[in-house]
């Protein structure tokens, strides 16, 4: 075929067509007869980065374990498209293998099933992501915060998720090592992986994310884009969180 007859990959993001590749419909979860999350519904769409927000004990992890399959929720749904794969999570506090960074994300590879011959390629492709190659034989214990966390990354990585969920990934991390994880954050979304952000810092939901989703009190309040979500929140508890006067 000549070069101009090209067919043109479907521009998905353009044609107002995205799906959702994972929607939440009222989502319950209760402890002792509390609930922790209460009936929260929301679409996050295929691509992207969506920044979840909300006061400390909102129920933002809990949703983020909801989603990632670890916890039962007491009632409503959540639904992931078709061929979503397991989604991945890494935790604030990321537990590693007490082995060498590389020993990390080969037992990453493994558990993720990637056949033998595939391993080393795929071990040089995660090392060059998190920007790791230099430290790969380093003992795990021995990285600084921010490298532990690209690390963690990178293993979560491994098993080629199409969602990304994050804890507060750069919490306690100093300006260098946050842009790091950003740096990361944007290639794995660039790279077609939606992720979903917990961060409690506005500045790095306006720098990554598209749109946000503001949990309150175990209740979605407000999913609108950044931008606007910022100049104007909505909900009464979003404008007290924004302005530092929210405590649950
Ligand atoms: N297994 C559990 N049993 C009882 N309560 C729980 C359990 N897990 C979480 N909680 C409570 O659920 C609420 C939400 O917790 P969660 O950790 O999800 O909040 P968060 O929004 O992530 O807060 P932070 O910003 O401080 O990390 C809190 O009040 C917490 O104490």
């Amino acid at each position: 075929m000549p070069a101009d007859r090209q067919v043109l990959p479907f521009r998905k993001a353009e044609s107002g067509l995205v799906r959702p590749i994972a929607t939440l419909e009222g989502v319950t979860i209760s402890r002792q007869g509390r609930p922790l999350l209460d009936e929260v519904t929301l679409g996050l769409k295929t691509g992207g980065i969506t920044a979840l927000l909300g006061p400390n004990g909102a129920g933002k992890s809990l949703l983020l374990r909801a989603i990632a399959g670890l916890i039962p929720v007491d009632s409503g749904e959540i639904e992931l498209a078709p061929h979503t794969g397991a989604p991945a999570l890494v935790f604030q506090t990321p537990v590693l293998l007490n082995r060498s960074a590389k020993a990390n994300l080969m037992h990453a590879l493994r558990l993720a099933r990637v056949p033998r011959r595939h391993r080393a390629g795929r071990l040089a492709e995660l090392l060059v992501t998190a920007r790791m190659t230099e430290q790969s034989g380093a003992p795990a214990r021995s990285l600084s915060g921010g490298e532990r966390q690209r690390l963690a990354i990178a293993r979560a990585l491994a098993a080629r998720p199409n969602l990304l969920l994050l804890d507060e990934p750069t919490a306690h991390l100093d300006p260098a090592s946050t842009a790091a994880i950003e740096a990361l954050i944007r290639a794995t979304a660039s790279s077609g992986v939606k992720v979903l952000l917990v961060t409690h810092d506005r500045a790095q939901a306006a720098r990554l994310a598209t749109d946000v989703a503001f949990l309150s009190r175990g209740r979605i309040t407000e999913h609108r884009p950044v931008e606007e979500f910022l100049a104007r929140p909505e909900s009464a508890d979003a404008r007290a969180y924004l302005e530092g006067r929210l405590l649950l």
